[in-house]
C-alpha cells in the first residue's frame, strides 16, 4: 500500500473532554487521507506487518519534535492581505470605507487577485493554517480563481464571493438581483473543481451592507446547496447602532438574520461581541457557531469578546486571524492575543469584586484547532487525531535552525514545550504541514501539491 504513512512519536491534540492530550511513544497510520490507526509505539512491528507495509514508511520524529492537528482559522479576508499590518487608525466603519473597499474593488483585476491570493495561501499554510474560511470580495470570477489557486496548493478552505447591495461606495456594491445570480454560479463552479477540500460559503458580508432581499435570496442558495454561511455579527457598537437605522423593524442584530434564514448549524458568526441573553439563547438554539477574532477586535477597538461567558453556554466557538482587521494572519498570535482578551476580563472583573476565570492556553489550544472544526461543520472530518478523521497535522520542531525561543533544563514535559511553542515560536518551528494526509509545505521550500496529484 504505497500510500500509506506511519508516523511516530508523540502527538497533542484536544478532546471534547480533555482540552490537552499528550499520545507519548505513539504511532498513527494514514492511509491516503485517513487515519486508520491510532497505537502505541511497541505495537508497530504488528501493525507494519497487519497493513504489509515496509520500514520505509514510518516517519520517526526526533525527541525534541511533535505533531499538532493543523490551524484552524474560522475568520479571514483574504484580499485584505494587501494591507495587513497598515492602517489601524480607525474604528470598523470608517476603516472599511478608508481601506478596505478601495482595496478590495482592485480584485476585478485577475492578475492582481492571483498575485495577492497566491501570497495568502502560501502565508497561511507556512503558518500552520491547514483550514481557513475565507472571504474572497463580490467578484464572481476572481472568487473562483481564489478556490483553483487553494486547489493548486493543497489547502483545506470555505471560501465565500461576498455580498453587498447597499450602504457601500458606488464603485463596490452589487445591484441585488445579479449578487444572487453570481452567488449561485460561484457555487456552481466551485462545485465543478471537485475538490473536496474546497467548500463554497454563502456570504453576506454583514447586517449594514445587505438588504433584507438579498440575505433572505443568498440564504436559500445555502438552504438548496447545503452550504455553510459566513458574516459578522455585533462587532462593534456603532456598527450596531448602524444595524438598528438600516433594518428598523425594531429586530435585534440576531434576529435581522435569523428572520432572512440565515442562522443554521452551518453558520460562522465572526466577533459577536455585543450580543444580549436573548441573542445568545438564539445563536444557541439555531446552532450556529462564532468566529473570535481577538487581533482584529484589539486592533479595529472594537470591544472585548467574552469568550468564557459563551464557553459555560456551550456555544460552539473558534478562533480567527480576521486579516486584515488583524494584523497578523498567524493563528499563534490568535492563540496569545486570545488568552490577553481573557486576562483582561479577568482584570476588569477584579476591579469590581467579581470572580473571573480566564481562559488558560490548553483550552485556547483547543478553541484553535478542534474548537474551529466545531465551527466551520468539519468536526467529523479534522480538528485532532481520531481514526476515521483526515489527517492535517504538522510537525512541530522546537530546536530547529534559527528557533524562536530557547529550552532549558525545566523545560522537562511536553507540555511545558508546546506551551513555549504556543506563546513564543513562529513558523520557523512548524517544520512540516500535512493537509489529508498530504506535505503541502516543509520548511524552507514549498511543496505545491494538490489533491489531483495523488
Ligand atoms: O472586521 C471586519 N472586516 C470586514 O471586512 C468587515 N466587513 C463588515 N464587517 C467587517 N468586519
Amino acid at each position: 500500500m504505497a500510500s500509506t504513512q506511519v508516523f511516530c512519536g508523540t502527538f497533542i491534540h484536544s478532546t471534547n473532554k480533555d482540552p490537552l492530550s499528550i499520545l507519548e511513544n505513539t504511532i498513527i497510520g494514514v492511509e491516503r487521507d485517513k487515519i486508520i490507526f491510532i497505537d502505541k509505539e511497541d505495537k508497530i512491528k504488528e501493525r507494519l506487518e497487519e497493513y504489509r507495509l515496509s520500514n520505509n514508511t514510518v516517519k520517526h520524529l526526533t525527541s525534541d519534535q511533535f505533531i499538532i492537528p493543523g490551524f484552524v482559522d474560522t475568520h479571514a479576508h483574504a484580499p485584505q492581505y494587501t494591507f495587513c499590518g497598515k492602517g489601524m487608525d480607525k474604528g470598523l466603519l470608517d476603516w472599511l470605507e478608508c481601506y478596505t473597499f478601495p482595496t478590495e474593488a482592485n480584485f476585478k483585476d485577475p492578475e492582481f487577485a492571483r498575485d495577492v491570493y497566491s501570497k495568502v495561501v502560501d502565508r497561511f499554510l507556512k503558518n500552520g493554517t491547514t483550514t481557513a474560511s475565507y472571504y474572497a470580495t463580490i467578484h464572481k470570477e476572481t472568487s473562483i480563481l481564489f478556490c483553483k489557486i487553494i486547489d493548486e496548493y493543497g489547502q483545506r478552505a470555505l471560501v465565500g464571493k461576498v455580498n453587498v447591495d447597499q450602504k457601500a461606495p458606488e464603485y463596490y456594491i452589487e445591484n441585488t438581483a445579479e449578487s444572487v445570480a453570481e452567488t449561485e454560479e460561484f457555487v456552481k463552479a466551485v462545485t465543478a473543481l471537485e475538490n473536496p477540500l474546497i467548500t463554497p460559503c454563502v456570504t453576506p458580508r454583514f447586517a449594514v451592507s445587505c438588504s433584507e432581499e438579498l440575505m433572505r435570496e443568498v440564504g436559500q442558495i445555502a438552504k438548496k446547496f447545503h452550504l455553510p454561511i459566513q458574516t459578522h455579527l455585533s462587532e462593534c457598537r456603532p456598527e450596531c447602532q448602524m444595524v438598528k437605522h438600516v433594518h428598523p423593524k425594531g429586530l435585534n442584530y440576531t434576529d435581522v438574520y435569523n428572520h432572512a434564514g440565515l442562522l443554521t448549524k452551518r453558520t460562522i458568526l465572526a466577533h459577536s461581541i455585543y450580543l444580549s441573553d436573548e441573542e445568545i439563547d438564539v445563536i444557541k438554539l439555531k446552532g450556529c457557531g462564532i468566529s473570535h477574532c481577538p487581533n482584529s477586535n484589539l486592533t479595529l477597538k472594537s470591544g472585548l469578546l467574552n469568550t468564557r461567558t459563551l464557553l459555560d453556554k456551550n456555544i460552539k466557538i473558534g478562533l480567527g486571524t480576521d486579516i486584515a482587521g488583524g494584523y497578523s494572519p498567524s493563528m499563534l498570535n490568535a492563540i496569545r492575543q486570545t488568552v490577553q482578551v481573557s486576562n483582561t476580563h479577568a482584570i476588569l472583573a477584579e476591579k469590581d469584586g467579581k470572580e473571573y476565570k480566564p481562559l488558560n492556553f490548553k483550552e485556547v489550544f483547543r478553541l484553535a484547532t478542534l474548537g474551529g472544526s466545531q465551527v466551520l461543520g468539519l468536526s467529523d472530518v479534522i480538528g485532532n487525531f481520531e481514526v476515521g478523521k483526515q489527517f492535517d497535522a504538522l510537525i512541530i520542531d522546537p530546536q530547529c535552525t534559527n528557533s524562536a525561543f530557547d529550552l532549558f533544563d525545566s523545560d522537562k514535559t511536553k507540555e511545558d514545550i508546546l506551551e513555549k511553542f504556543l506563546f513564543m515560536g513562529d513558523d520557523r518551528n512548524i517544520k512540516s504541514v500535512y493537509v489529508a494526509g498530504r506535505c503541502v509545505y516543509e520548511a524552507g521550500k514549498r511543496v505545491v501539491l494538490s489533491h489531483r496529484d495523488s
